[in-house]
């Protein structure tokens, strides 16, 4: 059988999520991201699609490395303003019935005790269909706002994600046992007690003591994604992602990320097949290559240079604004002469202004133009020899990209035999992304902290993830 592609849209809670400048667009609409109606009626748009999930990014601070302030980042609208991802899932989840809805959460602001209750509740209103995409956070503007000096250190950053997994997976997996709750109204027993237990974290970072606030939802924890790409963030998500989001420029790029990470997924006592990467890639689809070509030239007529700029110094931490901005990159100093020369393919020729232009549309991933077939071989062939296992679609015009892509690319896959045609068995989104049940499987870290014996008073040995 040939290798079935995935689809998943990648969306935040603002304007022109990776489009900068294109709000202005006569029919974008993604400045109506505060209106339920523009959340419910992608996500019935990508239900039809077929989609594995409406995902959403999140930031915590703004974009204010360019030129030292947030003047380009507020003019353009670059992820700023910005909403609460969390608060989407329920509506997301009452006009579908399939669809899987990731969020971003950090793991650098939040305590895990509020928040374990947060995504229990989020799983719990969704029937089991939220994703938790993990991030430790790149903007210092985050962690100045909420009482810090700056941001970790990077891999310190990691090594507090892993505790914060610790103390989410005591409280998700091993708190409240399966059969805690009996709502037996003629003993009058809601909770048996002595079922719940005290999940007496004492480690680095957090002190929890106590037991967990939610019983437990229908996947317990929610299905774990996760996007670092640095040697620290392969180790994390080789252990802890189920689904990996990877940005790579070139396909031998993306063939060496697969093989590696899986390889690592399976030093971990994981298979391989546990953990489904998709990469970043923003498709302008049309009848024909022709009509593809002129929309995507129509598009570019919108972009901003200083909001896309703006989001590439906040990614990088690099302020671009004090450097020249249309000299050949081999004339500007290191690191910005590398970064540029990273998305150049070799032509020597390009400015920080063409690397704006790039970035503008669909942030710094792939974009493919065409018609449905010139797309679809593109797709096919990328998923052919990377072994990736789908794409993480970003927009350029909302909602127009989506449903383009659902109009025209998906009929093609479909044809082709490399696309569903109807959704998998079962409820969750754990069940539907791998064909079994609705909890993580025992080979996964989490395991370790499900057994109840683990909570009583004379434990002793505790287990390092
Ligand atoms: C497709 C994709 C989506 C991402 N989404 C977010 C996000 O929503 N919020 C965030 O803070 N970081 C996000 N990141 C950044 C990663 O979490 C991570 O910081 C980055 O890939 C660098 O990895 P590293 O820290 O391991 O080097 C994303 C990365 C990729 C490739």
């Amino acid at each position: 059988m040939k290798k079935q592609i995935r689809l998943n849209a990648f969306e935040m809670n603002c304007v022109g999520h990776q489009a900068s400048g294109l709000w202005r667009h006569p029919r974008d609409r993604s400045w109506q991201y505060k209106d339920l109606s523009y959340w419910t009626e992608l996500a019935r748009l990508l239900e039809r699609g077929l989609f594995d999930g409406l995902f959403i990014a999140d930031v915590i601070g703004y974009y204010d490395v360019y030129g030292g302030n947030t003047e380009a980042a507020l003019r353009d609208a670059a992820q700023i303003p910005l909403n609460d991802p969390l608060q989407l899932i329920a509506p997301v989840a009452m006009v579908t019935e399939h669809l899987g809805i990731g969020v971003t959460i950090s793991t650098s602001y939040e305590h895990p005790y509020t928040f374990a209750r947060r995504l229990a509740t989020a799983d719990h209103l969704s029937g089991g269909r939220v994703g938790w995409n993990i991030v430790t956070s790149y903007l210092d503007s985050g962690a100045r706002n909420t009482g810090q000096q700056a941001l970790l250190e990077h891999d310190a950053r990691y090594q507090r994600a892993a505790e914060y997994m610790e103390v989410v997976y005591k409280l998700l997996e091993g708190s409240w046992e399966q059969a805690a709750v009996v709502r037996d109204k003629e003993k009058g027993i809601f909770a048996h007690p002595e079922k719940v237990h005290p999940i007496r974290h004492h480690g680095e970072h957090f002190r929890v003591p106590g037991v967990q606030m939610s019983e437990p939802s229908p996947q317990r924890t929610p299905l774990l994604f996760q996007a670092g790409s640095s040697g620290a963030g392969v180790n994390f998500a080789s252990r802890h992602a189920e689904s990996v989001f990877v940005n790579s420029h070139t396909l031998s790029g993306l063939k060496s990320y697969v093989a590696s990470l899986r390889e690592q997924v399976i030093a971990n006592g994981r298979q391989g097949s546990d953990v489904l990467v998709y990469t970043l890639v923003t498709v302008i689809v049309e009848e024909t290559d022709e009509k593809a070509q002129q929309k995507y030239e129509e598009y570019q007529r919108y972009i901003s240079r200083p909001g896309a700029l703006a989001l590439i110094s906040g990614w990088t931490g690099l302020d671009l604004a004090a450097l020249p901005h249309d000299v050949p990159y081999p004339q500007l100093p290191e690191p910005a002469s590398g970064l540029v020369a990273r998305f150049a393919a070799g032509d020597t020729s390009w400015t920080l202004n063409d690397l704006a232009d790039y970035g503008a549309i669909g942030g710094l991933g792939q974009v493919f133009v065409g018609s449905a077939s010139t797309v679809a071989d593109k797709l096919q062939q990328w998923v052919e020899e990377s072994d990736v296992d789908g794409f993480n679609l970003s927009y350029v015009v909302a909602h127009e990209t989506f449903n383009d892509v659902v109009k025209w690319l998906v009929p093609e896959l479909q044809r082709r035999g490399v696309y569903r045609t109807h959704y998998p068995q079962g409820k969750t989104l754990r069940e539907k992304m791998f064909g079994r049940g609705p909890l993580l499987p025992e080979s996964h870290p989490a395991n370790a902290y499900r057994d109840p014996a683990r909570y009583t008073d004379d434990f002793k040995q505790e287990v390092k993830l």
